[in-house]
């Protein structure tokens, strides 16, 4: 007991000189303040006193130990008069100045507190405060308020033997390690070299005092290896020995196993749970519905805003009045469909029908798209489907739109793409509540696809989509319908013909034609003009037909040239076959990827038959380009690659789909893929006999020399024309039929030359713009 009896509390630094117990620590390598005190302090410990001191000063904010340590140490400490009242320096490297006489003044430990360094940020403080409790609360662990010796393994058998032990809990640490405590009676004469440590406590503990007077029991602990020796003299020695599982490597798995594990999962979740609300989704919505309500009032499509759909408003219309007086219809016991599928190519309006549809009738409209069903994990389509209808439920009457319902609709059985979980749950989900549309009212679904064939059966089957309106691309009439819709929204000058334009776009969708008068607009505005003029029209349906024009495509004169005599050729021999699609214009600026120059030629009105003549005058006209090159370059090029494709499918289509080979009559040889991605000329899946094979291509082969033949002999006779025709393409660029007309000095076509034709097709040189026939 280092100056205890002096009375006063003497605060020692551990890295002193090795004198005394202080010394005894630093050798040992453990950091310990041994702190004595009168022995009338054991009672109680008040707030103030030296212990309530170092914890008051252990909230205190220090960056690491030794600051804490310097502070504590080098600053006089006063201790209340009624606990030792005596200023205490620390000696802080200064073993041999015992501590400072007190100089009398009695300050309160706040005034020291005061000067404690501040930090201004509050969460290192927090974060602070929680790993100094920690630590503390692993530091303090081991200290008892008592005075506990330490056995070495020797030292705690010899006391075993001497039967000196009369109680030991001992704790497997790891393996055979064993950590024990437990209280042993100390001889009357400290015969024992016993290592103590003298533990941190602020004051004898009073069972320590009588032992030491050598009547009680005193404390001890030991850290031991558990063998067969031990073993036996714990048997023999008759002390009262329980032995525990370890249970500090409980703590340790907590510490160190499950607690990191648990912040970082709370991290991970804090911060998805703040990215999810950035983005407006809590983790909760994902199995919602994503659909979109849309109240009738701001719908505002109204069925005149569709063209050229008569037939599928009439379909339709029976669905608005249900959805305006779904109970008139019940009262007849009238059934009506719960769903409708839209059909139809891109474009063509399936979703303004929808939106028609609810706007009509007055209902709200939800829309989705059947894509945004299908998500990476399994069911949250399914739940995604019975929360949409759930919602429509709650809104009677209402309209559900699900557009593009193949991408969830697909048949199950389908080799395509093979099978697919997460479709199937979603699928089965919605053929489970239209169902569940049965008993209740109000509720309509439509939903739109291009691809009905795909569909599963158990959609199409009555009760469900039983009912389809085919919304089919426009005819010339119904374009032109278009076409008066969306002209409104644009302004236009007199020259603007619009049975010219809707003329002139076969094959267009409602969107290719809202697109054209939009990208029309944009070019007028981009040329400063007040109003749209017909050029614009024409220069936007070939750009939203073949993409914009290259004028900057860096181009040789002799690629010019020769471009410039093939559509010649091609524009020469459209021109003197009266069977031909009349010639529209023709033009060598380049366009897009599609082509270096083309030649239009502009049907009448829309066919859908094609007679023998006409076709041929097709093939004539298609081989005009390459009869050009021949005759006046004597050489031949690859730009003519398209045109030789279309002619040779022309010629096939002639001889074993249309039998218009009379050597072959009329037969149909193979069979054509009629799937919209696989290639024409793929081989006929049954097959003909080689004689017949052989024939066929005989055949097609001398239809198409036959074409080539006329196309030449066509040219030689017009020699001069192709010249002008050519110099002309080469000044101008592009000649429309009228400045061809004039340049050739031939009267127009009169109106009514009674040919049905085809579609406007550029008999193109380098680009792929295949159309029907
Ligand atoms: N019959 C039509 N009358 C007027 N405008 C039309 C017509 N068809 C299409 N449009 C125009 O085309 C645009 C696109 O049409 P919509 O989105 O309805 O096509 P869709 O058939 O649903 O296409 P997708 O199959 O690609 O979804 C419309 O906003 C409209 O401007
Ligand atoms: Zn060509």
């Amino acid at each position: 007991m280092d100056a205890g009896s002096s009375g006063f509390t003497v605060l020692r630094r551990f890295s002193g000189g090795n004198r005394g117990p202080a010394g005894e620590e630093r050798r040992r390598g453990r950091r310990k303040v041994s702190v004595s005190g009168p022995s009338d302090a054991g009672n109680g410990c008040p707030a103030d006193c030296l212990y309530g001191m170092r914890r008051v000063a252990s909230k205190r904010v220090f960056r690491n130990e030794s600051e804490y340590m310097n502070r504590f140490l080098n600053r006089p400490i006063r201790v209340p008069a009624e606990y030792g009242g005596e200023e205490l320096r620390a000696m802080a490297g200064r073993d041999d100045k015992p501590g400072r006489e007190p100089k009398g003044g009695r300050r309160e430990p706040a005034a020291d507190r005061s000067r404690m360094p501040q930090r201004s940020s509050r969460a290192a403080l927090v974060w602070l405060i929680l790993f100094l409790a920690l630590a503390s609360l692993l530091l303090f662990k081991n200290y008892g308020p008592a005075k506990v010796r330490e056995f070495s393994q020797s030292e705690f058998e010899t006391r075993l033997a001497e039967k000196q032990i009369r109680s030991v809990e001992l704790t497997y640490e790891n393996g055979m390690v064993m950590v024990g405590e437990g209280r042993y009676k100390a001889p009357a004469a400290a015969s024992l070299p016993v290592t103590t440590t003298p533990v941190q406590a602020p004051r004898e503990s009073e069972e320590a005092v009588k032992s030491a007077a050598g009547g009680e029991l005193e404390l001890f602990k030991t850290r031991v290896v558990y063998t067969d020796e031990l073993s036996r003299l714990l048997k023999e020695s008759g002390a009262n020995v329980i032995i525990r599982p370890n249970n500090s490597g409980f703590w340790n798995f907590i510490l160190i196993g499950v607690l990191p594990l648990l912040l970082v999962i709370g991290f991970i979740y804090f911060f998805s749970m703040r990215q999810m609300r950035a983005s407006g989704r809590g983790a909760m919505d994902f199995g919602k519905s994503k659909a979109r309500m849309i109240p009738p009032d701001e719908l505002n499509v109204h069925f005149d805003d569709i063209a050229g759909a008569d037939e599928a408003k009439e379909e339709i219309r029976e669905i608005v009045d249900y959805l305006k007086d779904p109970l008139r219809f019940q009262l007849v016991g009238g059934q009506i469909p719960k769903g409708c599928l839209i059909v139809g190519e891109p474009g063509t309006g399936k979703t303004l029908m929808a939106k028609a549809v609810a706007c009509e009738a007055g209902v709200p409209f939800f829309s989705i798209s059947g894509s945004d069903f299908v998500e990476m994990f399994v069911g949250v389509g399914a739940s995604r489907v019975r929360d949409m209808f759930e919602q429509a439920r709650k809104n009677t009457p209402c309209l559900l739109f699900i557009d593009e319902i193949d991408a969830v609709g697909r048949s199950r059985f389908s080799g395509w793409g093979g099978g697919h979980d997460e479709r199937e749950q979603t699928l089965n989900a919605m053929l489970v509540e239209m169902d569940g549309l049965e008993s209740r009212t109000g509720v309509i679904v439509l939903a739109a696809t291009n691809r009905p064939d795909v569909l599963d059966p158990a959609l199409l089957r009555p009760g469900r989509f039983d009912r389809q309106v085919v919304m089919d691309l426009p005819d010339i009439v119904g374009r032109r319908q278009i076409l008066d819709v969306h002209v409104k929204k644009i302004k236009t000058d007199a020259s603007v013909d619009l049975d010219v334009m809707a003329r002139t776009t076969p094959g267009f969708s409602g969107a290719d034609l809202a697109n054209l008068c939009n990208e029309a607009a944009l070019l007028a505005a981009r040329y400063n003009r007040e109003a749209v003029t017909q050029a614009d029209m024409e220069e936007a349906r070939d750009k939203v037909s073949y993409g914009r024009e290259r004028r900057s495509r860096r181009i040789t004169d002799r690629e010019r040239k020769l471009t410039a005599y093939h559509e010649a050729g091609h524009a020469l021999v459209a021109l003197h076959n009266r069977y031909a699609t009349p010639l529209h214009k023709v033009t060598i600026i380049p366009r897009g990827q599609a082509y270096l120059g083309a030649t239009f030629s502009m049907p009448k009105e829309d066919a859908y038959t094609r007679s023998k003549l006409e076709l041929e005058a097709d093939m004539e006209m298609t081989m005009g380009g390459r009869a050009a090159e021949e005759i006046v370059i004597g050489d031949i090029t690859t730009g003519a690659s398209s045109d030789i494709n279309h002619l040779s499918r022309i010629a096939r289509l002639m001889v074993c789909m249309y039998g218009m080979s009379e050597k072959l009559g009329p037969i149909k040889y193979g069979n054509f893929p009629s799937h919209p991605h696989m290639r024409i000329d793929m081989p006929p899946e049954d097959a003909v006999s080689p004689e017949t094979a052989r024939e066929i291509d005989l055949e097609i082969r001398r239809i198409s020399e036959r074409a080539m033949q006329s196309a030449r002999d066509c040219l030689n006779t017009h020699r001069d024309e192709l010249e002008k025709l050519a110099q002309a393409l080469l000044e101008r660029e592009t000649l429309s039929i009228d400045e061809i007309n004039e340049l050739l000095g031939r009267k127009p076509e009169p109106d009514d030359t009674g040919r049905p034709e085809t579609t406007l097709r550029p008999t193109e040189d380098d680009g792929t713009a295949e159309q029907g026939l």
